[in-house]
């Protein structure tokens, strides 16, 4: 059951359109997008949106959270420098399955200049699809943490 999952969502200029279909793409599935921008094409600084976006969930306002840029490198980096989060950039659907299932990854990192809109969509589903193993796995997101 996904209803009422907060899934924060932020992007630099290269990821705006892609960022603004996945928000309906997974509110469509029940999912609570909380889409913080921006919204304007001009060009902008990914860090500070990565960082927006990863303080939503560590927080605790927002339970995953969904990142993009050009490569998702740059604003994966960023979201990665808040403590807590556990970020990884996807560009295949088994990396977007595993980051959940075995590292218990809080976001996820898209490139919108690496991957199309419908593989993205796939990545997404993937993401939020699969849930966290825990056991063997627990112990070494623990220890990443550390
Ligand atoms: O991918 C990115 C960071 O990892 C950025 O989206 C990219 O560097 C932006 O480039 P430009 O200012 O030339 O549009």
């Amino acid at each position: 059951m996904t209803a009422n999952k907060r899934i924060a969502l932020s992007s630099d200029h290269a990821a705006i359109a892609l960022r603004q279909t996945i928000a309906e793409h997974i509110k469509a599935q029940g999912w609570e997008p909380v889409d913080i921008g921006p919204t304007s094409p001009e060009s902008t600084h990914y860090p500070k949106h990565g960082q927006a976006a990863a303080e939503l969930v560590a927080s605790g306002d927002c339970d995953l959270g969904i990142i993009l840029c050009g490569t998702g490198q740059g604003i994966m980096m960023a979201a990665n420098k808040v403590k807590g989060i556990r970020c990884g950039v996807c560009s295949d659907t088994f990396s977007a399955s595993m980051i959940r299932a075995h590292n218990n990854a809080n976001m996820l990192s898209i490139g919108a200049r690496v991957v199309g809109e419908g593989l993205a969509l796939d990545i997404v589903d993937a993401y939020l699809g699969t849930e966290f193993e825990g056991g063997r796995h627990a112990t070494r997101v623990d220890m990443i943490g550390e």
